[in-house]
Formats: C-alpha cells, sequence, structure tokens
C-alpha cells in the first residue's frame, strides 16, 4: 500500500511515499517498538563480526560488554597476526597431522579478550555464537568476564566443552543460554546507496 498522507502519532500528517506496510510500529508517543534489546544487539555484532571468519566449517563471533553496555573487545575465528590464511590449513581433518586448522587458528573469544580496548575485562559480559572451550574459559575466566551469553552449545559432548563448563562453574561465571527475541534481523545497505547504478568499491 502506498500512501501520501500518515499520521507521525501526534495527529499531523505527513507526506511520504513510505509504503505504509513499512512503516515502523510505533508506542503511544510515536517511538518505534522494534529496536534492538540489549543482548540482542550485542549478540548481532559478535554474529556480523563472524563474518570475517575464513574458516569454511564455523564462523564465530564474540562481543566483550562492560558493565554500562559499553563493548570493550570484538573477536573472530581466525589465523594469528601475520601467519597467512593463505597458507595455513583450514582443513578439519587430513592425513598429515600438521594440517588441521585446531593447531593455528585463534578462536573468536581468545581475539575478543587480546582485542580489548579497556585496561581490563573485569566484571564483563562476553557474548559469543557457541560456547566457549577450555582453553578459552581458561583466558575468559582469568580475564575477568562474570557472564557468558550464548548462543549454541553444539559441541556439549566433547570433553573440551565438558571441561568449559567445569571450570566455569567452579569459578562461578554465570552462563546463559540466550534466544534472540529477533531472530531474524536484515542488512539492507541498499536503502543508503543514493545512486545505484554508479558503484564504486574498494575492498580490504
Ligand atoms: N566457542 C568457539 C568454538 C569454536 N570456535 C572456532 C574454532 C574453529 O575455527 C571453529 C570450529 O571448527 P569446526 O570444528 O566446527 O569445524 O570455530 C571458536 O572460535 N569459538
Ligand atoms: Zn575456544
Amino acid at each position: 500500500m502506498n500512501s501520501d498522507e500518515i499520521d507521525d502519532g501526534h495527529g499531523q500528517s505527513l507526506n511520504t511515499s513510505i509504503e505504509i506496510d513499512q512503516l515502523p510500529i510505533v508506542s503511544p508517543t510515536g517511538k518505534r517498538t522494534d529496536y534492538l534489546v540489549w543482548w540482542d544487539y550485542f549478540m548481532s555484532i559478535a554474529y556480523i563480526v563472524s563474518l570475517r571468519s575464513k574458516d569454511p566449517n564455523t564462523r564465530v563471533g564474540a562481543c566483550i560488554v562492560n558493565d554500562e553496555n559499553r563493548i570493550v573487545g570484538l573477536g573472530y575465528n581466525g589465523m594469528p597476526n601475520n601467519c597467512s590464511d593463505d597458507e595455513l590449513p583450514w582443513y578439519r581433518m587430513n592425513n598429515d597431522p600438521m594440517k588441521i586448522k585446531y593447531l593455528y587458528v585463534c578462536h573468536a573469544e581468545m581475539n575478543a579478550i587480546l582485542n580489548k580496548n579497556s585496561y581490563d575485562c573485569k566484571n564483563c559480559t562476553i557474548f559469543v555464537l557457541l560456547f566457549p572451550c577450555n582453553e578459552c574459559a581458561k583466558m575468559i575466566i582469568q580475564a575477568g568476564i562474570k557472564r557468558v551469553v550464548y548462543l549454541s552449545d553444539k559441541y556439549f559432548n566433547d570433553n573440551k566443552f565438558k571441561a568449559s563448563r567445569k571450570l566455569f562453574q567452579m569459578a562461578n561465571i554465570e552462563l546463559i543460554q540466550y534466544t534472540p527475541k529477533q531472530r531474524r534481523i536484515v542488512i539492507d545497505f541498499d536503502q543508503f546507496i543514493d545512486n545505484k547504478n554508479n558503484i564504486t568499491t574498494t575492498s580490504s
């Protein structure tokens, strides 16, 4: 449906070509109600960060947030700095034991902690797409992070993840498996591209 006249929530009519179906749901004061709640926001950022991963099987992102909802660290699973991810292997299995990714890849949680932009991660929450392994659990605990919010615990039967859960419980780290309020979020850059025919790209 198109409309040339819509109510702006204050009884004033607006001239717009906004599709009625695209109009946001608003409160009585006109405030839109479909904004991302904090935890959806941080988990969405972890998801976006994961899109930088070159892992062909599993892309993981992590977002560390302090107790004032400020982001203090972001990370995704990738090879160490100055170690070419075109030369190191991304295989899960290989006849040559030196050619499996697990020997080399840095986990998302480790990178988020090491990338921190604050003095420490004390009393922070880490939002991560997958439950942390035992090595990351050690770093999370040592970094002073107090809460782990995760989406999937798909490796729960693996000893590394049984060990991480044991460490978290001993260290009194809060573990929350979170289901986002908005399960699907669309990124639509087109709405901000003025001249869609004259696209200039610089890649990095
Ligand atoms: N909490 C986690 C769990 C896994 N990762 C990384 C490590 C690997 O790059 C990949 C898992 O590979 P898969 O065994 O699924 O082929 O995900 C992480 O960073 N954080
Ligand atoms: Zn890990």
